[in-house]
């Protein structure tokens, strides 16, 4: 990874602002990325930005539509009490998530522009996804589930994500729709890397994530590496098709106990290619699961991602 957070992909993150606004825009967002951390000597805080309506709230964190007083940049303030972290001991996790979030740098992964601090509270500057949760999307939908050119771009786009992470030594850890944003424009953006984890060589043995979503090797507490991902992104899929996770019971020894055997149905109305994509993602042995790349590459997502025109862009190593 490069040591500060580069500027080349700014076009896509700033194509929807006016061009009356571009140039005072352009020139917050890059005085942004430049963060005392990486030897840059701009200091940013509360007076530089003008909090607005709320837009959500989370176990330690407020999120606020913000505006950067020059430049009238919008960002999604997240403001956290610095109290409620350490009752809460999860200033560590917190400290890793700002960390690994600002250096990475995808058009499917939430960007931290910077962050601060004073006495009381933490700042961060995030990038707006308008469109919140994709839960709060699915659990609309008819059925509780989505259409297949929508689970296939939504499994695409995260995909992406996650092979980028993957070549920057990142494990997310903790997928689940509650942890993928949408933005206005229908696109995913990756978001809570409260649990991610820098791989370097070693395999792992902490168990975290979300009991739906634990791939099998961590259920048994056995090593584990960045596969865990795609196990994750199987369970995604099904119940982006479904509308509920794979393994879901009434409680969490039931779930253990099918996670373990691999019990799983699939509906009638997944179609063949849908279920050859989730099977082969959903494999016990982490070394027999496809590969990210080749989950982009999948006829089935192929042939939905069609429809909606987007282009395959496999994004390189920072
Ligand atoms: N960048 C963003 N753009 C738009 N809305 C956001 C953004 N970040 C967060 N939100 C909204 O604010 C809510 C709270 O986000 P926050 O990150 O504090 O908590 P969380 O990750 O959902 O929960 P937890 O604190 O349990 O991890 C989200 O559910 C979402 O609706």
């Amino acid at each position: 990874m490069s040591a500060a957070p580069g500027i080349e992909d700014l076009p896509e993150l700033l194509k929807d602002v006016s061009p009356v606004y571009r140039e005072p825009v352009t020139d917050t967002a890059m005085k942004m990325m430049q963060h005392p951390a990486y030897g840059n000597p701009y200091e940013w805080s509360t007076a530089d930005f003008e909090l607005g309506a709320p837009l959500g709230r989370g176990k330690f964190g407020r999120v606020y539509v913000a505006r950067e007083v020059h430049s009238q940049f919008m960002v999604a303030m997240k403001i956290m009490f610095k109290s409620e972290l350490t009752k809460g001991r999860v200033e560590r996790q917190v400290l890793r998530e700002i960390e690994i979030q600002s250096r990475l740098k995808h058009p499917h992964i939430l960007r931290l522009y910077t962050w601060f601090h004073d006495e009381k509270r933490i700042y961060l500057a995030l990038e707006m996804a308008s469109q919140g949760e994709l839960y709060k999307h699915l659990r609309k939908s008819p059925f509780h589930r989505f259409d297949e050119h929508r689970s296939a771009k939504y499994t695409y786009q995260v995909a992406d994500a996650l092979n980028y992470c993957h070549m920057n030594n990142v494990i997310h850890r903790d997928l689940k729709p509650e942890n993928i944003l949408l933005t206005a424009d229908d696109n995913v953006k990756l978001a809570d890397f409260g649990w991610s984890a820098h791989t370097m060589s070693n395999k792992r043995k902490t168990m975290c994530g979300t009991l739906d979503y634990l791939p099998p090797e961590m259920v048994d507490g056995t090593s584990y590496n960045d596969s865990v991902d795609q196990w994750c992104l199987g369970i995604l899929c099904y119940e982006f098709l479904v509308g509920n996770p794979p393994f879901e019971s009434e409680n969490t020894e039931s779930t253990y106990k099918k996670i373990s055997r691999l019990d799983i149905v699939y509906p009638k109305h997944l179609s063949v290619g849908a279920k050859d994509l989730i099977s082969k993602l959903l494999r016990k042995s982490s070394a027999a699961r496809i590969t990210l790349v080749d989950v982009m590459k999948h006829p089935w997502v192929k042939e939905n991602m069609k429809k909606s025109g987007r282009e395959t862009v496999l994004h390189k190593k920072v």
